[in-house]
Parts: structure tokens; sequence; C-alpha cells
């Protein structure tokens, strides 16, 4: 029998590639001659460049950029032929920010992540949106790329609500010539009630109180850059970095099926019997973009069943029927909390190796 094993991220104990790892040491206990396929997942967030490296080869170039508060942190361009892959969680992800303020917080680091793969030589660059702890509307990458105005760009939102002049032609002129593809998780417009304040502002810190503010400075932004733009898909990804993108000239689509194709998953779902996908939390709040449902997807479209693994499930099961997912498992409820967390990888191993006795025959 093949197995797909197509899981994102546990967020905060299991990359996407030890999930995968983890999800077929335990089948293969159970199924010693199974052919497993492991194609470890993103949406762009996260473990976007640690995947496609899986994936597809190519080589990291290490550079060293801003943080999302101003502490140089690690990132990488991934190169592969005349392309580039960039993770903006590397520059700017929430778990950058820490308990650090969302409002002081700036994507300039991304922007240097940017300008590494342009001067790299990178004709199309690939750029992973997802899991950030910035709310800046992307001007911070603007700023590293050379945009000026009459007030900070690269100091979070607050000071954007001053701002009465915006110049982009530096930033412009820097990637001409280079074609920019905005691969996002979400796909929530800038500004307004579903925009990225308002949506993600909270788990990233923000207080209720501060959320028509910074929306504001947001909107604000919005009117001198370009209004239309900003009511376009993904324009709220990353904390409003999808509209900075927009900005230079991005098309934008969905960072789950960028992945998927760039790995062939379609044609790899058709050739297995049943595919595996899974995640920390299994849940409904926003399942738009997610990773599993993705998979889900592809896993229908090739007539394959698709069962879920994940830390907890949280969805109901007719729900997650409607979804693709023919069945969902959960870590919390095999194993426990404790062993869930402490040992995370033995811990899906053996709900796998559970998994594979009705689903391995
Ligand atoms: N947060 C959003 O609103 C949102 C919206 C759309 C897409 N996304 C994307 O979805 C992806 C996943 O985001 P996420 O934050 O929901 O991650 P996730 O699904 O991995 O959920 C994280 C949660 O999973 C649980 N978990 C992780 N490991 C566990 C373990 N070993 N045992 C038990 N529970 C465990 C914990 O509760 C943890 O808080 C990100 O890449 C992000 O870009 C997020
Ligand atoms: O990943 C998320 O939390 C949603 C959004 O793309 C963000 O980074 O704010």
């Amino acid at each position: 029998m093949r197995v797909l094993v197509a899981p994102d991220k546990f967020a905060g104990t299991l990359t996407a590639v030890q999930a995968a790892e983890a999800i077929a040491t335990g089948w293969r206990r159970r199924v010693p001659d199974a052919e497993l396929d492991l194609a470890p997942m993103s949406d762009g967030g996260p473990g976007f460049v640690d995947v496609l490296h899986a994936g597809l080869g190519g080589d990291l170039l290490g550079v060293t950029v801003r943080g999302p508060l101003g502490d140089p942190v690690p990132a990488s361009v991934l190169r592969v032929g005349e392309a580039a892959y960039v993770e903006t969680a590397q520059a700017c992800g929430r778990h950058l920010l820490g308990d650090g303020d969302v409002e002081a917080a700036s994507t300039y680091g991304a922007g240097e992540l940017l300008l590494a793969a342009v001067d790299a030589g990178a004709t199309h660059i690939v750029v992973g949106l997802g899991g950030s702890g910035t709310n800046d509307g992307g001007t911070g990458l603007l700023a590293a790329l050379g945009a000026t105005g009459d007030a900070a760009l690269d100091a979070g939102p607050a000071a954007l609500s001053g701002l009465t002049t915006l110049d982009l032609g530096r930033a412009r002129d820097r990637v001409a010539g280079v074609r920019i593809t905005a691969a996002s998780d979400v796909d929530n417009p800038l500004t307004g009630l579903f925009g990225a304040t308002r949506t993600y502002g909270p788990q990233k810190g923000l207080a209720e109180d501060r959320l028509v503010a910074v929306d504001a400075a947001l909107e604000h932004l919005a009117g001198l850059a370009d209004r239309r733009l900003s009511l376009e898909k993904g324009a709220g990804a990353a904390g409003g970095l999808g509209y900075a993108l927009l900005l230079l000239g991005a098309d934008r689509v969905p960072g789950i099926g960028l992945v998927a194709d760039a790995v062939g998953l379609p044609g790899r779902a058709a050739r297995a019997d049943v595919v595996v996908t899974g995640e920390g939390a299994f849940d409904f709040s926003s399942r738009s973009g997610k990773v599993p449902y993705g998979v889900a997807e592809i896993a229908a479209a090739a007539l394959r069943p698709c069962v879920a693994l994940a830390g907890q499930v949280l969805v109901g099961s007719r729900e997650m029927r409607a979804l693709g997912v023919e069945s969902a498992y959960s870590l919390v409820e095999l194993v426990g909390e404790e062993r869930a967390w402490g040992d995370p990888a033995g811990a899906l191993a053996d709900l796998a190796e559970r998994v594979a006795r009705t689903w391995g025959r």
C-alpha cells in the first residue's frame, strides 16, 4: 500500500518535516511493507522554506536580517534555478515577537530578505506570508527597499497615521524586472471587519481597545498608497505585508496551493491509497488556506481518502467530513497532554501506528 504523508507543522512542538517523519515511523511499525511518500507542507507561514527545500532541493543562502523588534535574526533564501523562495516569518514571525509590542514591530527584515533574493540574481521571487508578529501594513518592508515618507515607515503601525507623503519610487526600482509572487496563508483584505488588524491583531497581543486606532492607521496608509489594492485578497496577510507586495506589483496565490503544486502533490495523491495530513490544532476557526483542508481537497480530487492526525481535534465529525477529511485523530486523546507535549514525535508515531490499524489494510 502507498501512503502519502502531508502534514503541516505542529506549532511549538514539531516542524512539518519532523511530523511527517514521526507519522511514517509509526505507520511502518504497523505496516512494515507500506510505501510512505513524505510531503511535509506549509501554507506560506513558518516552515515554508524548509518544506520547499525538502521537496525541491536547491541552495540555501544564509543571511542576517532585522527581527520584528530590531534584533538581528538568521534567515535564508532558497535558490532553485532562476527562482528564489523566502519566508517572511523567519524575519518577523510571531515566535520572534515573544511578549513584545506588535504596535512597535516592523517588517523591515522581510524587506532585507527580499533584497537578498534580488541581489542573489533571482528573476522570480516567491514570498511566503503567514504566522507574522507584525501589523505594519508591510511599510517596514517598503522602507528596507528604499521607500520614503514624512513619518517613520519602519516603526510599526503607530507612526503611519502621521504620514502625509509616501514615495515608493525607489522601492519599485529595486525590484524592477523581477516577478514577485506572494504566497499567503490567508486571503483577508488589508482593513475593516475582516482585515488584518481585527482578524489577527488579538492573537499578536493587540489589545481590544487598540484595534480601531491601528486599523485606522492602515486605512490611512491605503488612502495614500492605493485603496483598490487594499481590498485585494491577501492584502491583509501577515499584518498587511501582502499589501506592500501588491504595491510592488506582486501577484498573490494561496500558499498551500503553491507548495502543493511545487512538490507535485496532486500526482502523488493519485498514486497513493490513502492520504494522511495533520497540524497542531485541527480547528475550524481559520480553515481558509489551512494545510489539512488544502490537502483534503487534493485527495478528494484524486478520489483518495484523507485522514488527519493532530495535537488536538476541535472540529465535529460532520463538519470535518463536509470538508473532505474522513476521520481526525487526536494526540492528546490518545496519550494525554503531558506526553503529547513532552514527547511529541514519539506520541505522534504511536498515534500513526494506531491509525494504520484502520487505514493500513
Ligand atoms: N492563526 C490563524 O488565525 C491562522 C489563520 C490562517 C492560517 N494560519 C496558518 O496556519 C498555520 C497553523 O497555525 P496555527 O497557529 O493554528 O498552528 P497549529 O495548527 O500547529 O496549532 C498550534 C496549536 O496546536 C497545538 N499543539 C501543537 N503541538 C501539539 C502537541 N504536540 N500536542 C498537543 N497539541 C499541540 C497547541 O495548542 C498549539 O497552540 C500557520 O502556518 C498559519 O500561517 C493561521
Ligand atoms: O498566519 C496568521 O496568523 C494570519 C496572517 O497571515 C498573519 O500572519 O497575520
